[in-house]
């Protein structure tokens, strides 16, 4: 880490955080509460069939940054943002996009699995219902399968579709909500601490799982443990406070930081 520079201002980003062939973009990005700037000035770009892990201590503006990407903080009282994020060139924040459909294009994963209080194949069959991916039930049947199947649950509840989802391990219910993202075909799929309140034989699956849909659409994820980030991730991007310090190739983020924020932090000098 002997190149690690002590003078580069916070708001500056070392890295360079752009992509070709990005499948989102984010220009200029700033989100206020109130008065207080969460996210100051982030730009960064989020590539098709990748993995981008977000990491920075408790209050950097992770989750917040991550809501603007399909506008979930448009449900919070006093947030403002303001910049330019785009999926597949098209505004998002454009007032005549319609935010159902933006949020099946941009799916969520919480940190708390929230299964629907009903059955398994209800969970994922309510969205393909309500945006009309299927013409008949067994359309809607062929998508419920193959969404659990690469969820990797299809084994442990084809037998059980009409149990109610809560009925089933924090893991697997974890594994059915990315099912139900799964199902409205996203191309990017927002994970916010996706395995922290799961046990390490639940999150192996769920790091198993995101590697293979890497293999089909873009994550972004939100995660506290860096060596979830490592396994997981093919680009890292350290936040602090709000502004997007470093980021760059997940190994060298990993081994070799350029800013004495991120090294402070990888290293556990604080966080
Ligand atoms: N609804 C809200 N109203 C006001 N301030 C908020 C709200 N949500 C977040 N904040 C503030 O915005 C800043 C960024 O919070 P955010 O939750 O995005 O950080 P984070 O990096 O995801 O934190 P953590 O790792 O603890 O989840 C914090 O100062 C937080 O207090």
């Amino acid at each position: 880490m002997a190149d690690t520079d002590l003078h580069i201002p916070i708001d500056r980003t070392v890295g360079n955080p752009f992509v070709e062939n990005p499948r989102m973009t984010c220009r200029d990005v700033f989100v206020h509460y109130g008065d207080t700037c969460a996210i100051n000035k982030v730009s960064i770009d989020v590539g098709c069939n990748e993995v981008l892990a977000m990491i920075g201590p408790s209050g950097c503006g992770k989750s917040t940054f991550l809501r603007c990407l399909n506008r979930m903080n448009d449900t919070v009282s006093g947030c403002r943002v303001t910049g330019d994020i785009r999926l597949d060139g098209m505004d998002v924040y454009d007032p005549g996009v319609d935010v159902v459909p933006l949020r099946a294009r941009v799916g969520m994963v919480f940190q708390k699995p929230n299964p629907f209080p009903k059955p398994i194949y209800d969970n994922v069959a309510y969205g393909p219902k309500i945006h009309g991916l299927a013409r008949n039930k067994t359309e809607l049947d062929e998508i419920v399968e193959l969404s659990l199947k690469k969820a990797g649950l299809w084994k442990e509840v084809k037998d059980r579709l009409s149990e109610p989802g809560t009925g089933l391990s924090g893991g697997q219910q974890q594994r059915l909500c990315i099912a139900r993202a799964i199902a409205v075909s996203p191309e990017v799929i927002l994970m916010d601490e996706p395995c922290s309140a799961l046990d390490p034989i639940a999150t192996a699956k769920v790091e198993e799982l995101i590697a293979e849909l890497r293999t089909q659409y873009s994550i972004v994820i939100v995660t506290h443990a860096m060596q979830q980030a490592s396994r997981v991730s093919q680009r890292t991007a350290y936040f602090h406070l709000g502004n997007l310090v470093e980021v760059g190739p997940t190994e060298l983020i990993f081994t070799n930081p350029k800013h004495r924020l991120t090294e402070d932090y990888i290293t556990g000098r604080f966080g």
